[in-house]
C-alpha cells in the first residue's frame, strides 16, 4: 500500500541573505530553517524590519539566497514556481486601476488558459471572495477592503496549492480586517491550500494559523515555534476570548519581546 505523501509543502534549509548597499552589509537571514506541512496555515510573527517579506521573496522564487535552499514540493526553488499564489499588503499596487475587476483577476492566469475556464475560474474567484457584483468595476471604485478581496480573488484563480501572504491585512481598517481574516479562513478550506502569512500582528497571528513562527531581531532567526490548537471553528468574538487564546497570545508576546515562553498561567487567574 502506498503511504500518504509526507512531503513538505515547503522546506527551508540553513538561509542566508544579506544586502550591499555601498559597501555596507546588511544580514539579513543567517541561517534560519523551516518546514510547512501540506494543508498548513502558518504565520510568520516577527519584529518590524527582522526579515519576513526577505523571507517570504525567497519561497516565491523572487529572491536568490546566497546560501540555504528551498523547497516547495520537495523541488528546488529556482524562479517563480508554478502553483503558486502571492498577495502583498499593498493592494494599490498590485491592481491595474484602468481594467475592470474581471480583468484584473484574470490578468494572474497562464497565457495558455483557454477562454472559457478563464472566464469560469474568474467568476469562481469572485464568488469566493463575494465580489460577484463588481466584476465590471474598476479598482478606483472600490473600498480598500474590496480592493484586497480583488488581489485575492486572483491569486484563488491561479487555483494555488501555496498561498504567500506579505502583511495582506495591514492597510485596512480593523472590521475589515476581521472580514478578510475570516474570508481567508474559508478560502483556505474551498480551496485546500498551504498558506504561509506574514505579519507582526499578535492576535492576527495566532487567530489565522495552525502554527505560528516567532522569528528574531534580524538576522531573523527562528524562536518558537507554537502549535495553535484552537480547532477550525473560529469566531472573532468567542475564540479570541478563550483560554487558549488568551496564552497564546501572552506567549507569543513575551517570545517577541526577549525571546522568553510565558509560563502557563494559574487556573484561578483567568
Ligand atoms: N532590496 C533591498 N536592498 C537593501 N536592503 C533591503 C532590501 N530589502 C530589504 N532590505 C533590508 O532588509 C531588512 C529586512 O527587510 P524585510 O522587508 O525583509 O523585513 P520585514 O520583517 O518584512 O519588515 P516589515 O515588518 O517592516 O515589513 C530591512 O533592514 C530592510 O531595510
Amino acid at each position: 500500500m502506498k503511504g500518504a505523501d509526507v512531503t513538505p509543502m515547503v522546506e527551508v534549509t540553513d538561509l542566508a541573505v544579506a544586502f550591499r548597499e555601498a559597501g555596507h552589509t546588511t544580514t539579513v537571514l543567517d541561517g534560519l530553517s523551516l518546514r510547512v506541512a501540506r494543508d498548513e496555515v502558518v504565520c510568520l510573527l516577527g519584529p518590524s524590519g527582522c526579515g519576513k517579506s526577505t523571507l517570504l521573496r525567497c519561497l516565491a522564487g523572487l529572491r536568490a539566497p546566497d546560501r540555504g535552499e528551498v523547497r516547495l514540493r520537495g523541488e528546488p526553488v529556482a524562479g517563480v514556481p508554478d502553483g503558486l499564489g502571492v498577495v502583498f499588503q499593498d493592494y494599490g499596487r498590485s491592481l491595474l486601476p484602468w481594467s475592470t475587476v474581471a480583468r484584473n483577476v484574470d490578468f494572474g492566469l497562464p497565457a495558455d488558459l483557454d477562454r472559457a475556464t478563464r472566464r469560469a475560474r474568474t467568476a469562481q474567484a469572485l464568488e469566493a471572495v463575494g465580489l460577484a457584483d463588481a466584476a465590471a468595476r474598476r479598482p478606483g471604485q472600490l473600498s480598500g477592503g474590496m480592493q484586497q478581496r480583488v488581489a485575492i480573488a486572483r491569486a484563488l484563480a491561479r487555483r494555488p496549492d501555496l498561498l504567500l501572504m506579505d502583511e495582506p491585512f495591514a492597510s485596512v481598517d480593523a472590521l475589515t480586517r476581521a472580514d478578510l481574516e475570516d474570508l481567508l479562513l474559508r478560502v483556505r478550506r474551498e480551496y485546500a491550500m498551504t498558506v504561509v502569512l506574514v505579519t507582526h500582528d499578535i492576535d492576527e497571528s495566532i487567530y489565522l494559523s495552525d502554527r505560528v513562527v516567532v522569528l528574531s531581531p534580524r538576522p531573523a532567526a527562528v524562536v518558537a515555534d507554537l502549535a495553535v490548537d484552537l480547532g477550525g471553528d473560529r469566531d472573532q468574538i468567542t475564540t479570541r476570548e478563550s483560554h487558549a487564546f488568551v496564552h497564546l497570545r501572552a506567549r507569543a508576546a513575551s517570545l517577541l519581546r526577549d525571546g522568553s515562553d510565558a509560563p502557563e498561567p494559574a487556573q484561578d487567574t483567568v
